[in-house]
């Protein structure tokens, strides 16, 4: 899908929407999260909360997805300020996709500096195990290929610069944060690192898509969060990012198995505790962007 730019989500759109969550949120938050497909009980980890459902927020978009609620959260997590997207959007549910990448500059123009993004995604990699938890290395933006990219249209420069850079997309020193704290909490065994590669959806993969996506280097395809990390990246923010391997993306002739959203969101519920653990712990060490307590 390719629909024309807009207006409706430019600098002027998404600092209205800023400016009015401001006025309304208890906090004014440094680090955004967002929840991935079951994953919206990280929200649940915000102490002094405030919520927005996405239909009371101007300009927002609405979810359409089961297992995302729809609903900013705003709080404090173990002393900071802390928004959290119950459910984000995808380029499946038709939106373009400047608008479905529109609350993470929005998260900017709040005073956002660390953005947590997690997903549910499919395992390629034939180590991984469903319940693992993939630190994000670096992705592979399938729909970039073909010219769909959130920055796609003019560049508004106050927001960043027309060519931003994405090999050093995945921060560093935060993904040696969630090492340290994953071996601290005892989850080394299902923690792995790794490439994510984006798709479109809605409809799985096929086992030949599966089979070329694992050759092309990924470990793990989903629906999401490159879109979201580009745009992050473009305006500076710093970004971490988790996948939780739902399924194994099936790639043999021979598989009963067949990808579908209950399992996803099964899987997520089970390894839910352990994901609040991990990020809470994280961003209890974050005591500012560029100054950490590894
Ligand atoms: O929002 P995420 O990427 O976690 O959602 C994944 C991709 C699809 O939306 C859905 C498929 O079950 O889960
Ligand atoms: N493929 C794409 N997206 C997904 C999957 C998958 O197997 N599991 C969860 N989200």
């Amino acid at each position: 899908m390719f629909p024309e730019s807009s207006t409706d989500y430019g600098y002027e759109a998404c600092k209205a929407t800023a400016d009015w969550l401001l006025e309304h949120a208890p906090v004014r938050p440094l680090v955004g999260i967002v929840c991935g497909s079951g994953l919206g009980g990280l929200a649940d980890m915000l102490k002094d909360q405030k919520f927005f459902s996405y239909s009371e927020i101007p300009n927002f978009p609405k979810s359409t997805v089961h297992g995302h609620a729809g609903r900013l959260v705003f709080g404090n997590l173990k002393g900071k300020p802390c928004v959290c997207m119950q459910g984000r959007f995808h380029l499946y549910e038709g939106y373009s996709i400047q608008k479905i990448t529109m609350p993470i500059r929005i998260f900017k123009l709040m005073g956002v500096e660390t953005v947590i993004l997690t997903n549910a995604a499919g395992g390629l990699n034939q180590d991984y195990k469903v319940g693992d938890v993939m630190i994000i290395k670096d992705h592979i933006n399938m729909p970039g290929f073909a010219g769909n990219n959130p920055l796609c249209g003019q560049n508004d420069d106050r927001f960043g610069i027309r060519f931003p850079c994405m090999s050093d997309a995945y921060d560093k020193e935060m993904m040696q944060l969630a090492q340290k704290v994953g071996n601290e909490l005892g989850y080394s065994h299902f923690l792995k690192e790794g490439v994510y590669c984006v798709l479109g959806g809605p409809s799985f993969e096929t086992i030949a898509e599966c089979r070329m996506l694992n050759r092309l280097g990924a470990d793990a395809v989903g629906m999401s969060t490159v879109h979201e990390v580009i745009v992050a990246r473009h305006s500076g923010m710093r970004v971490f990012a988790l996948s939780l391997i739902t399924n194994k993306a099936v790639m043999d002739y021979s598989s009963e198995e067949k990808a579908n959203h209950e399992e996803v969101l099964q899987t997520g519920e089970q390894r839910s505790q352990q994901l609040v653990k991990l990020v809470s712990t994280m961003v209890s060490r974050m005591t500012h962007p560029n100054d950490f307590k590894l």
